[in-house]
């Protein structure tokens, strides 16, 4: 059984089909890449597999359970954790305040025992400090884990934001545009990086990314979608060669170029 099981969803937006029925499957320990020209769908998928969209038609499955139709917050204990594109980082807070934020999604003390600093909350508070410290070296964070968040570089800020999503220790890491506005160097890290989170962490990921390059290095599969369909499901090789997509992104070019 796959980790990730998404099943012909369909998402319409009044009278237009932004996902026209679209399957495919995320392996446990695989990174999965998910592209397609502007327009294609990407967007609406990722939001209908992270609980924001629920789909018109079809469902998604999370460990063999439905995950259609959850609440949001019923997602990160299901083992999914996401990043935005546009970073929801709490902006005064520091850097290792914003990574312990996301812990709470983990905590099963409960409120009461939080409140009263019973010993159950007590470990669980030292443990995600803990966590927090290797998550801050992992995603090299130490130098600034202490400065609020506003104050650092955009490329920095999407590290604390992968590291906000780690700590809750996901099964699926789900990450919109991890390159976006980042240069050249910070890409490169990237894509070592999420190698090495993989590696660490043993989890699967899944990218939408504009980012060919990146998605093609890093990505054990590559599904592409153009105009709501899947046109290509396959290793980044196959995908790359694949003569719909390359039509898919010739045409997109050339509608940009003639515009
Ligand atoms: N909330 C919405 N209401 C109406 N139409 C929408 C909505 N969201 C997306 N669409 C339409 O659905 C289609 C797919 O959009 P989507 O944003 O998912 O594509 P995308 O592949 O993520 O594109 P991009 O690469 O430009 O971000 C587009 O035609 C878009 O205009």
């Amino acid at each position: 059984m796959a980790l990730l099981e998404v099943r012909d969803v369909v998402v319409r937006f009044g009278g237009v089909t932004a996902v026209a029925g679209v399957s495919f499957d995320v392996e446990e320990r695989q990174i999965c890449g998910l592209i397609g020209p502007n327009g294609a769908g990407k967007t609406t998928l990722f939001n209908v597999i992270s609980g924001i969209y629920k789909p018109t038609e079809g469902e998604v499955r999370f460990a063999g359970q439905m995950a259609t139709g959850l609440p949001r917050h019923r997602m990160a204990p299901l083992g999914l954790g996401r990043t935005f594109q546009n970073l929801a980082l709490f902006r005064s807070m520091t850097v290792r305040e914003n990574i312990l934020a996301g812990a709470h999604a983990e905590g099963r003390a409960g409120f009461l025992a939080n409140a009263l600093r019973l010993p159950a909350a007590r470990r669980e508070e030292q443990a995600a400090a803990e966590h927090a410290r290797s998550l801050l070296a992992l995603l090299d964070l130490e130098a600034v884990a202490e400065v609020p968040v506003a104050a650092l570089p955009f490329g920095t800020q999407k590290r604390v934001e992968m590291a906000r999503a780690l700590i809750s220790k996901p099964k699926l890491l789900l990450l919109d545009e991890p390159a976006g506005g980042l240069n050249h160097g910070e890409v490169d890290g990237l894509a070592q990086r999420l190698r090495e989170v993989k590696r660490n962490f043993n989890l699967s990921i899944l990218l939408v990314e504009h980012h060919m390059n990146l998605v093609m290095r890093v990505s054990d599969k590559v599904v592409a979608l153009d105009f709501g369909k899947k046109i290509a499901d396959g290793s980044p090789a196959e995908v790359r060669a694949d003569p719909e997509v390359i039509r898919a992104y010739l045409g997109a070019e050339a509608t940009a170029h003639a515009a």
